[in-house]
């Protein structure tokens, strides 16, 4: 993955997400940067509203009426990646400052440790800081539910994580705690490869069971570089100017049964070793599992992602197809029975501006929209067809039920839901994807 660090404000950037786009990606990242996210003069006034020694005036600790970004200089420069400034905001400030967490529940040792600022993180934890404390898990985009090991282990350099990891560890950081994809710090280092110390990194957490793991790409950003730029897609999730955005639109056969069949069997061979998952989506829980858990799988939707479904969206949508990621990419499984699993799923907005989804298995009920349809020849496999589901959007009150393979698109604001199943079990592969403006950070 290429990784840069800003010269001038020291913020970490990411060339690549979980769909390749090949060259191009840093200088685009450089770009967006310098044009307006590079936090080095905020920076500046910070350090220069930082007395040299002494209490604040206030009482309430040094800086705390500066508060860049609605939060602490502490938590600011920790974030900033600027220890010795942090370090300096710790020895003034008040201890309630060294828990602080900001609106996606990051705090300074959260930051400390994806920094790989040993000294800092040393000093957190003597000064009281939440060994234990967690990344909120967001709408979208980021994987939440990480502690500073699982950002440790999986961001800092080498033997700074080797020794964040240890002092976390002593001060007595869950080590088998997982984040909201069920990765544990071990795995998160393991992804890193040999090259960077990772499988050392693994050992002194405790190891990493399935050998199979080690080779999964590392698909999955870390939360704290996704937090800033959702909360301006946030902002830009308004869609009402905006109308090809209203239209639903079916893909018809994207996949044949083969392929269906593939991912299908690899999303079940995953929730068979590991279970199926139901805390990955705050607001709207889904039973599913993370594609990238599949290798297999994941590799066949990337590349239909790339060369299939994003310039189509794009085209349809009247959006530029180099401004689209997928963020995130999930097998949910829908069944009557309710048997650990839900029949449907609610009305909802997703977090991202578009959406789709594929079904992976066959229905009992007829072919796609009603039509009757002949069968995709997807197999029966493990997992039998259904009755009822599909994807029900408000706005016109109707019901898509694609068949299998048939790749489903909609503006993710759309108010939509899945519709009961009335029988059987029902397999979907969603995506979340984002446009990305040129304001935007793309990582
Ligand atoms: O299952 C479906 O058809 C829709 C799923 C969905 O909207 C979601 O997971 O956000
Ligand atoms: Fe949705």
């Amino acid at each position: 993955m290429a990784v840069h660090t800003c010269a001038a404000c020291r913020s970490v950037l990411f060339g690549c997400d979980f769909v390749e786009h090949g060259a191009g990606e840093m200088d685009r990242a450089l770009l967006f940067h310098t044009r307006g996210l590079c936090q080095a003069p905020l920076e500046r006034e910070v350090l220069a509203a930082l007395p040299d020694a002494g209490p604040s005036a206030s009482g309430r600790g040094v800086g705390s009426e500066l508060r860049p970004d609605g939060v602490a200089p502490l938590l600011f420069l920790a974030r900033a990646g600027n220890e010795e400034g942090a370090l300096r905001a710790l020895s003034r400030c008040v201890p309630a400052d060294v828990r602080a967490r900001d609106r996606f529940g990051v705090c300074a040792l959260h930051h400390a440790s994806h920094h790989g600022h040993t000294t800092l993180v040393r000093a957190l934890l003597a000064a009281r800081a939440d060994a234990g404390a967690r990344t909120a898990d967001s709408v979208h985009a980021h994987v939440g539910g990480r502690t500073a090991l699982h950002l440790a282990a999986a961001n800092a350099p080498g033997r700074a994580a080797a020794e964040i990891v240890s002092a976390l560890l002593a001060a007595g950081a869950d080590a088998s705690a997982e984040d909201a994809d069920g990765a544990t710090a071990a795995e998160l280092a393991a992804r890193r490869g040999a090259g960077a110390a990772g499988s050392a990194l693994a050992q002194l957490l405790g190891g990493v069971p399935d050998d199979e793991r080690l080779a999964l790409p590392a698909a999955v950003a870390p939360a704290l570089e996704r937090a800033c730029a959702r909360d301006r897609q946030l902002a830009r999730l308004d869609v009402s100017s905006r109308p090809l955005l209203s239209r639903v639109h079916v893909l018809p056969a994207v996949w044949d049964g083969a392929q269906c069949a593939r991912v299908r069997e690899c999303a079940l061979e995953v929730a068979r070793a590991r279970g199926w998952q139901s805390a990955r989506h705050a607001h709207h829980p889904t039973v599913d599992v993370p594609l990238w858990r599949a290798p297999a799988a994941h590799a066949i939707a990337t590349c239909t992602l790339n060369e299939v479904v994003l310039p189509r969206m794009a085209e349809l949508f009247g959006l530029d197809a180099r401004s689209l990621r997928a963020r995130e990419a999930f097998v949910v499984l829908y069944s009557a029975d309710g048997a650990g699993s839900r029949a449907g799923l609610e009305l909802h907005r997703d977090g991202t501006l578009l959406s789709a989804n594929v079904l992976l298995n066959e229905r009992d009920d007829g072919g796609g929209d009603g039509d009757g349809g002949d069968a995709r020849g997807v197999g029966s496999g493990m997992i039998d067809g259904f009755e009822g589901g599909g994807t029900y959007f408000a706005d016109d009150d109707r019901t898509v039920k694609a068949r299998p393979g048939d790749f489903v698109l909609h503006c993710g604001q759309l108010l939509h839901g899945a519709a009961p199943v009335l029988r059987g079990r029902r397999l979907v592969l969603v995506f979340f994807i984002d446009e990305l403006d040129e304001h935007e950070s793309p990582w």
